[in-house]
């Protein structure tokens, strides 16, 4: 039975003491059972270490009767030879250099921040894993000053330096996820060139937030993809982490038999949060498909194993997503797992994605059923799981048995690189995010980088034959040989040096390591043949390569000149439309002030995030200052345009008159791009819109709440009114072409009571304008600042500012108390929070529910609800039901002789409070009413497709905050 109970092994190995293996202990307490009815007993669970016959491993025992010379001692020379060779993770050896490099860095940083004694610069950074972006407040230095910046990669000390004008605070620049970079930017005196202030920081290009959360959706993706989304799971009970045995010796020798956490290395995805960052021990729960231990390791020939509970306990553990990647061949999930409230665990909080321990798809745990039943565990086996423990552990906890290596613990110091060109786990797959470095590269030979891959895998096999060959090999031996192997791969694929191929390098390196096996004396008459091999195959290896390099250097070759003709076509094409877009933008702004427009201390910028352009100040803006100022007879308006001679000839034979949109939609149709007047301003409005009615939704009416129902009627049936009377009068239009007018005005136009005008249909009001500069304030429902407004005795339409404004806000106006829903609709775009979410309770619906909650409605509480005509609706805010709602409510609580002669009106149209007696019964019945009306939308909620369903959860939001407020 797997190391149930026997010792360990009874040879004289020194190490012993620490592998917890003598029978007793407190994890070890069990008895050897040799039933089948282990799974009935509840004794007998994970608790108690026992592990049920599907999981029995080979103890080394079993090995050691098969295997005479399995895990023999270690001579002092071969293991000094092998610490020395040798790179395991946390080994003394690789600690000692990540030590080392953290020092440095420190240091760096320390005297960075001696360097210059001046201001500091206020300056606010976003890090992606991609660029990085610098906006920084320019107050207290006038205009005669310049900003340098420089920024420089810490490890290649490749870097730029560039200039920036007072009026552009701001700057991006590309990264290569997982550098680390040093940015520095000064503000000189243009008189002097002094340096008045300075900002300089040291930043590794990683994960934004939104990027870690593209991933983990990626991720998601990938295990649900298959078997409609069925998660592919199997049950674990035990965790397991293998090493070389030199690892566990160190521990138990050095380190008191606790195993200490050690920094990540660079495995993974180059841009995660996580390398470089937390300590850990990586463990597994990966089963063989029988749910048997695997009998092999890439990391060692010792394997402990805990219990699962002992390391991932929901009351204990908090676990995280943190990375996603690939090595060629097989997907790796990294969770980590922390102690909660410990240090890592706050630090993970705060950057990674936390995931539910009892529903996720990567490692779930499910609850005991009835008392004394103990957790059980479930991991994907979709693809690898990682868990990356991140406290120390004592030996004690574990059980240890021997297994066969098939490594020294990684086969590159600091870790694998990930697998850059897989779509699957890659937010930005080499062919597109190495655009710009290829193309930069072009000539250069390092092109061949594709080689690496070539050898990489050429290389791994070549392990696999030693694994292969070595079946019976000293595990020691073979960990030495495959970091010897690790250490030649990690010289060949220096792509430089590939190129200038130098491969009899790699040959030095096999003879070198010939000679080490022969130092060392590990041969001996037994086992010359299998080393003989092994040494073979690593010489045909080589010879391999030499023989078929050139050809595949040369297909390589054919390869990349494909790839880098389609590369340099994208990025011209993308340079040019940067250049395009800022050029265009400059012109706007030439035009505009040459046409009066006022808007000093402003600037157009794009915001972070999918909004297209904004507004931001350069300077500060005391409350009432005027932001912007525009000479009213530059609104476009519906009398503006059918005067323009253009429009009056082109309407010349029509003899119905044309509604204020309609007219304008024909403006933005015929306006031409080039030769209007408005040009500058027409290329710089937006080619597309995020609204459903353009990106061609249609959403079925039932699956809408009732609140925006009637607005997507009307929307889609004026778009289609206005689209078959301007397609009638101008055949030459395209609907697409009205579709994209028709939301230039929609999305743009403000509200100006304009004058009436004899050609324009004013049967519906003329009260809109599209004003060039102001309609590029984008809509903060709470914090805008700006109140635009026609002021008509100046002459203009002016932004106030309504509160101050610091120099770097982006200044934003209130487009109307709308809620996300409506916001979609009519703009494109929803607000995180919006406190404007609002549910309709239809009169039908309210009687319904006010039925349900024991109120007797008759035909003329009904009537008078009519005749009231007071909506029934509920807001986000917490401050309770309207007062509309509870006057509805409390229409229907009137008694029958209240009701008669009218008596009702003095009652509902009375200015005194309500009593407090009746005014307990309103809130008692809302209260049920909305609980009702909660659940009911809840039921609904659950049918939704997911484009809506957020629309209904907005609305199960608002009745809960309702209901808790009757609480309160
Ligand atoms: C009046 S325009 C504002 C200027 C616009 N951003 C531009 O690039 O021209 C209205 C449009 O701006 C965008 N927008 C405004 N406020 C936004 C916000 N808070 N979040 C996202 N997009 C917003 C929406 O696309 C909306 O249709």
């Amino acid at each position: 039975m797997w190391n149930a109970g026997l010792p360990w092994h009874n040879g004289p190995d020194t190490w012993r003491p620490y592998a917890n293996n003598t029978g007793g202990g407190v994890m070890r307490n069990h008895m050897p059972r040799n039933d089948s009815n282990w799974q009935n007993d509840p004794f007998y669970g994970r608790y108690n270490n026992v592990n049920p016959p599907s999981l029995m491993a080979q103890t080394f025992n079993q090995q050691y009767a098969r295997a005479p010379y399995a895990v023999p001692n270690m001579n002092a020379v071969a293991r000094q030879r092998l610490l020395k060779n040798t790179h395991v993770p946390g080994l003394k050896t690789g600690q000692q250099l990540r030590d080392s490099m953290h020092q440095r860095k420190r240091k760096r940083v320390e005297n960075l921040s001696k360097r210059f004694d001046v201001a500091v610069l206020d300056v606010k950074m976003l890090v992606f894993s991609e660029k990085i972006e610098l906006r920084w407040v320019h107050s207290e230095f006038k205009r005669m000053v310049k900003y340098d910046i420089t920024y420089v990669n810490v490890k290649t000390n490749e870097g730029k330096s560039i200039e920036r004008s007072p009026t552009s605070p701001f700057f991006d620049f590309k990264v290569e996820a997982g550098e680390t970079y040093r940015i520095d930017i000064k503000c000189i005196s243009t008189s002097n060139s002094e340096i008045l202030a300075h900002w300089t920081k040291e930043v590794r290009a990683e994960f934004s937030y939104s990027e870690l959360k593209t991933l983990y959706n990626k991720c998601l993706s990938f295990v649900t993809k298959k078997l409609n989304n069925d998660v592919e799971m199997h049950e674990f009970w035990m965790m397991y982490r293998c090493k070389p045995k030199i690892y566990w010796d160190e521990i138990h020798h050095y380190c008191n038999d606790v195993m200490q956490k050690y920094i990540k290395d660079d495995n993974g995805q180059p841009g995660n949060l996580i390398n470089g960052k937390i300590n850990g021990l990586f463990f597994s729960a990966r089963l063989n498909p029988n749910l048997t231990l695997p009998q092999q390791s890439p990391f060692g020939n010792v394997r402990m194993c805990i219990d699962a509970v002992r390391l991932l306990h929901p009351d204990k553990h908090n676990i995280y997503f943190a990375d996603f990647y690939c090595n060629k061949n097989m997907h790796y999930v990294t969770i980590v797992i922390c102690v909660i409230n410990s240090e890592t665990d706050r630090y993970c909080a705060d950057r990674l994605m936390k995931l539910n321990p009892l529903n996720n798809p990567f490692v779930k745990l499910v609850p005991p059923t009835a008392r004394f039943q103990p957790w059980r565990f479930f991991v994907n086996y979709s693809l690898w799981v990682e868990m990356l423990y991140t406290e120390d552990i004592e030996l004690n906890i574990g059980q240890f048995s021997a297994i066969q290596a098939l490594g020294a613990g990684t086969s590159r110091i600091g870790g694998l690189p990930n697998n850059k060109i897989c779509n699957i786990c890659n937010l930005y797959p080499k062919q597109t995010s190495e655009n710009k470095k290829n193309l930069e590269n072009k000539d250069d030979t390092d092109s061949t980088k594709e080689n690496v891959d070539i050898i990489d895998v050429a290389l791994t096999s070549t392990l696999s034959v030693i694994r292969e060959t070595n079946n019976n090999a000293d595990s020691d031996v073979v960990d030495t040989l495959c970091s010897l192997v690790d250490r030649v791969e990690e010289n060949c694929l220096s792509i430089s040096e590939l190129c200038q191929k130098q491969d009899p390098e790699i040959s030095a390196f096999v003879e070198k390591m010939n000679k080490e096996i022969i130092e060392n004396g590990f041969i001996n008459e037994k086992k010359n043949g299998v080393f003989v091999n092994i040494s073979k195959n690593l010489l045909d290896f080589v010879e391999d390569f030499e023989r078929r390099r050139d050809n595949i250097v040369e297909e390589i070759e054919k390869l990349m000149r494909l790839n880098y003709l389609c590369i340099h076509m994208n990025y011209k094409m993308l340079f040019e439309k940067k250049l395009t877009v800022f050029v265009e933008m400059e012109e706007f702004v030439k035009w505009a002030k040459g046409r009066g427009y006022q808007f000093d201390g402003l600037e157009i910028t794009k915001p972070p995030g999918n909004c297209g352009n904004g507004i931001y100040a350069t300077r500060n803006f005391r409350p009432e200052n005027i932001m912007i100022s525009i000479p009213e007879y530059d609104m476009i308006t519906a009398g503006l345009v059918i005067d323009l001679p253009f429009y009056r000839k082109l309407t010349k034979n029509i003899e119905e008159k044309m509604k204020p949109m309609e007219i304008l939609t024909m403006f933005f149709c015929f306006e031409d791009l080039e030769k209007s007047a408005w040009s500058p301003y027409l290329k710089v409005l937006p080619q597309t819109f995020d609204t459903p009615a353009f990106q061609k939704i249609d959403y079925n009416l039932q699956e809408l709440p009732l609140e925006i129902r009637k607005y997507w009627i009307d929307q889609k049936l004026e778009i289609e009114q206005i689209t078959t009377k301007l397609l009638r009068l101008f055949p030459e239009l395209t609907a697409d072409k009205i579709l994209w007018a028709w939301h230039v005005v929609n999305t743009r136009c403000i509200f100006v009571e304009n004058i009436e005008h004899d050609k324009v249909d004013n049967s519906d009001g003329d009260t809109i304008a599209v004003i060039p500069f102001v309609d590029m304030l984008n809509h903060d429902p709470t914090e805008f600042q700006g109140i635009a407004l026609h002021e008509k005795v100046n002459g203009q339409y002016v932004v106030r500012a309504k509160k101050s404004v610091s120099e770097g806000d982006q200044i934003f106006v209130c487009y109307g108390p709308h809620s996300n829903t409506r916001l979609l609709i009519e703009y494109g775009f929803t607000v995180p929070g919006n406190m404007n979410t609002k549910v309709l309770i239809p009169k039908e619906v309210l009687v319904t529910l006010a039925k349900i909650a024991e109120i007797k409605v008759t035909r003329e509480h009904e009537m008078i609800l009519d005749e009231v005509g007071l909506p029934s609706h509920l807001y986000a805010t917490d401050e309770g039901p309207s007062w509309a709602l509870k006057n509805n409510i409390r229409i229907l609580l009137l008694e029958h002789w209240q009701m008669a002669n009218s008596r009702w009106k003095k009652i509902i149209y009375s200015h005194d409070p309500i009593e407090e007696e009746v005014e307990n019964i309103i809130e008692e019945k809302l209260k049920i009413i909305l609980t009702e009306l909660k659940n009911g939308i809840v039921e609904k909620a659950k049918k939704m497709p997911k484009t809506v369903s957020w629309m209904w959860e907005d609305q199960i939001r608002v009745c809960e905050t309702a209901i808790k407020s009757l609480d309160n």
